[in-house]
């Protein structure tokens, strides 16, 4: 993974009042992060900050390309928009300066992506929320874009929409591109999302981080800890307990890539192997936050 974007100790103060201070975190490419925190809290601060409507007082965020393209989501949808989608595309592409063939192509591409072609000549003001929904993340992503931002996306959505929702976000994520969205439904978070941040006492902190390669648990009993050193570098040791025997059982979280080769080391210390699973991540470590 490739970090695309960092924010740098940033501070916001709207009149006097502190609302964010020294702010740190990365976006990976090609990476959903959900940021949370209550009501109040500085999430759109922040988007808004990253998405450049926004100073910040201190600090920076750096992009790793200079060329790296933002698009932002807003929360809300303007609700009496008289343009089909395929005329309010065009629209808000000439606004941008984009050529007009590779306009409509674009057009083209992202109603097929988003399932709105037979709706193309309906009027927005029409459509149901969810359906605007992906006219505003549309728009977003009418240049490329390696970063969309999403302020609150699934707000008044319903079960169903919900559900394309998050078909959406991973056919956007599967395009390459990186998404840092707020929300509140754990149940998005659970299925899809790679990182969760949270701001808490005006800073942000990194509650999960999923490794989307394949893991395994690994439980072993080992003669002596020293006999481990070389191994360490490639463990996540959960849990070490001395038996009666002298010996430590390990409870470990190993890359599934190189299991073969931890086992094998471990059987040449004589460590004796009690058991070996595929982890889970995404739903295990969930259950226990939220
Ligand atoms: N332009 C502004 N001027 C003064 N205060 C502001 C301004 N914008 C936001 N605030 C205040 O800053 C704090 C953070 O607001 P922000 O909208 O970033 O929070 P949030 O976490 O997105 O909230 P919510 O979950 O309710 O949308 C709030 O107390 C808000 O009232």
């Amino acid at each position: 993974m490739t970090t695309i974007l960092e924010v740098q100790n940033i501070c916001k103060q709207y009149n006097r009042k502190k609302i964010l201070e020294n702010v740190s975190f990365s976006i990976a490419s090609n990476q959903i992060i959900a940021l949370v925190g209550k009501n109040g809290s500085g999430k759109s601060t922040l988007l808004k900050m990253i998405s450049s409507f926004m100073k910040p007082d201190s600090g920076s965020i750096v992009k790793h390309k200079t060329s790296l393209k933002v698009g932002y989501v807003p929360e809300t949808t303007p609700s009496h928009i008289l343009f089909t989608p395929q005329e309010y595309l065009y629209h808000m592409g000439c606004i941008r300066g984009m050529a007009k063939k590779q306009l409509l192509q674009k057009i083209e591409e992202l109603l097929e992506m988003f399932q709105l072609k037979e709706e193309k000549n309906t009027r927005i003001i029409h459509f149901s929320k969810g359906m605007k929904q992906k006219v505003m993340i549309m728009q977003a992503m009418l240049e490329e874009t390696d970063l969309l931002i999403m302020d609150e996306p699934l707000s008044g959505l319903d079960a169903k929409a919900q559900n394309d929702f998050e078909q959406i976000l991973a056919r956007v994520r599967s395009k390459g591109l990186s998404i840092l969205l707020t929300c509140h439904e754990t149940k998005l978070l659970e299925n899809l999302v790679d990182s969760v941040l949270l701001i808490q006492e005006n800073t942000v902190i990194q509650i999960k981080e999923f490794d989307s390669s394949p893991t395994h648990r690994l439980i072993f009993e080992i003669a002596s800890l020293s006999l481990l050193d070389e191994l360490i570098p490639s463990m996540d040791i959960q849990q070490k307990q001395l038996l009666v025997n002298g010996h430590y059982e390990i409870v470990t979280i190993v890359p599934a890539k190189d299991s073969d080769q931890i086992l094998l080391k471990l059987l040449q210390q004589n460590a004796s192997i009690k058991y070996l699973a595929t982890v889970h991540h995404k739903k295990e470590q969930f259950s226990s936050h939220f």
